[in-house]
Order: structure tokens, then C-alpha cells, then sequence
């Protein structure tokens, strides 16, 4: 059996559903391209701010008519106003993943839940809470007191509060929001390495076993896969570890 058809086997299937791979390329072709190479073994895919302003809403359009499943991962983070105004042109698109960055504070988050439960389509939607490339002494130099577990708390519940439907967060934080959340609320998390893997500008990595075992509901995959010599080899190592460990 090769590679690609393990990973198409029903043994990956929560894997699939749990992950997103991130386009993070800076021309419509080259998405395609990525997106030509791992569908149908990957069926949900990342639009991040990159791509987004190289390509915009014309191919999250083209991901969309392929029934592929797309996080805008826009972050979007300014006064509630034009969040929402934000929010209800995305949520003209079936899109299944949204988010807002927390810091933006509890009435944005409340503008954005309002105006995303009125719009035609209502994707999940998501608060940033501290970015996966911060550390601690980032956060002093931001005047952004404690820990980044409790700087994820303290997010965290602005984001319960505002009845949002989950929150992107390191799964360094995992273990601690575990006892914070209800089941059904979603932690999505990025910047996952195996233990070989090269950590780039992420601060705040763990492996994706780890992150499984701790709690998170679905992992962007990036650069791990992406920039790997085998990308193949690379998924099967990633859903290796989301599928088989985590008891
Ligand atoms: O806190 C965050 C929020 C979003 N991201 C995004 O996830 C991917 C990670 O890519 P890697 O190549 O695996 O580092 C990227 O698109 C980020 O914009 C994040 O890393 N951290």
C-alpha cells in the first residue's frame, strides 16, 4: 500500500477532520498547486493573511467549489464596528472556521458572535488568545503581565463570555484550559513540531501527540508538512501521532 493510500484509509479519518493544512504561499498558483497535491488525503485547508492579500476571496471561492473545508484565519482585531462589517462579508461563504483575535476585547467579541449569528452562513468562530510565536519575555515587553497560561486564561474567558465557539491558543496551554471549557468548545492549535522538526519563529511548540493528548480539537499543519523533503512521509508522521497516541 503507498503512503497515500494509508493516509486515505478510515484509520486517518479523524485526523482528516481535525486538521487544516496551511496554504501559506504567496500566489493563487502556488496554493493551487498545494491544494492539487494533497486533496482528497487533505480535505481542509488554511487561508492566512499571505495568501489571503495575494489571492483574496476569489480562491477561498475556488477551495469552496472543490467542497473543501476553509479556516480564514484572519485574525481580525480592530473596533467592533468593523469587525462585524468584516465578519458579515466573509460569512457570505460557507466557509467552516473564522476567527478574531481576543485581544480586541469583550465588545468586539460580542459584535462579532452578534454579527456572525445573523449573517447567511454561520462558520465557527474563533479568538486568537496569544500568538504561538510569543514567549514570556515577549509579553513583559508588552506590558502583558504573568504567564502566557494565564494570559490564555484570562483570554479564554472573554471568549466563553461573548459566547464565541473556541479559541486558537499553543498547546502549551492545553492542559490548563482543560479544566476551564466545556467539551464542545473548540481548541484549535497551531505551531505543532515533531520532535526532529525545525521550530522557526514558533515559541510556544509541542509535539502533535501532545497537543492530541491535551486536548486539542483540530491542529493547523504548516511548515512541518509543507516544507518537508517528503511531504508525505511528513503527513503520515503528523497523523501518526494525532491518531494513535493520545490515551
Ligand atoms: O497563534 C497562532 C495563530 C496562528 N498561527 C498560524 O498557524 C500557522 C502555523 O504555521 P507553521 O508553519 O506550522 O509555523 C501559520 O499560518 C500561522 O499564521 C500561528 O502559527 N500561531
Amino acid at each position: 500500500m503507498s503512503v497515500v493510500d494509508t493516509l486515505l484509509s478510515p484509520r486517518f479519518d479523524a485526523a482528516r477532520k481535525a486538521s487544516y493544512l496551511a496554504l501559506d504561499v504567496d500566489t493563487e498558483a502556488a496554493a493551487l498547486q498545494l491544494v492539487e497535491q494533497f486533496t482528497p488525503v487533505v480535505d481542509g485547508y488554511k487561508v492566512g493573511l499571505e495568501l489571503f492579500h495575494a489571492a483574496g476571496m476569489r480562491l477561498v471561492e475556488k477551495l469552496l467549489q472543490r467542497n473543501l473545508r476553509v479556516f480564514l484565519d484572519m485574525k481580525l482585531h480592530d473596533i467592533p464596528n468593523t469587525v462585524a462589517g468584516a465578519l458579515r462579508a466573509i460569512c457570505e461563504y460557507p466557509i467552516e472556521m473564522v476567527n478574531v483575535h481576543a485581544q480586541g476585547g469583550l465588545r468586539m467579541l460580542t459584535a462579532a458572535r452578534a454579527a456572525v449569528a445573523q449573517a447567511p452562513y454561520q462558520p465557527l468562530l474563533i479568538g486568537v488568545t496569544l500568538l504561538t510565536s510569543l514567549d514570556e519575555a515577549d509579553l513583559a515587553a508588552m506590558g502583558v503581565q504573568g504567564t502566557p497560561v494565564q494570559g490564555v486564561e484570562r483570554l479564554t474567558k472573554l471568549c466563553q463570555a461573548a459566547q464565541l465557539d473556541g479559541v486558537v491558543c499553543s498547546a502549551q496551554e492545553l492542559a490548563h484550559l482543560a479544566a476551564l471549557v466545556p467539551d464542545g468548545f473548540e481548541r484549535v492549535v497551531p505551531g505543532t513540531r515533531l520532535a526532529t522538526d525545525d521550530r522557526h519563529d514558533q515559541q510556544r511548540i509541542l509535539t502533535p501527540r501532545e497537543a492530541m493528548q491535551r486536548g486539542a480539537t483540530r491542529l493547523v499543519l504548516g511548515r512541518g508538512v509543507r516544507t518537508a523533503d517528503d511531504r508525505w512521509q511528513a503527513l503520515h508522521a503528523y497523523w501518526t501521532e494525532m491518531t494513535n497516541d493520545h490515551v
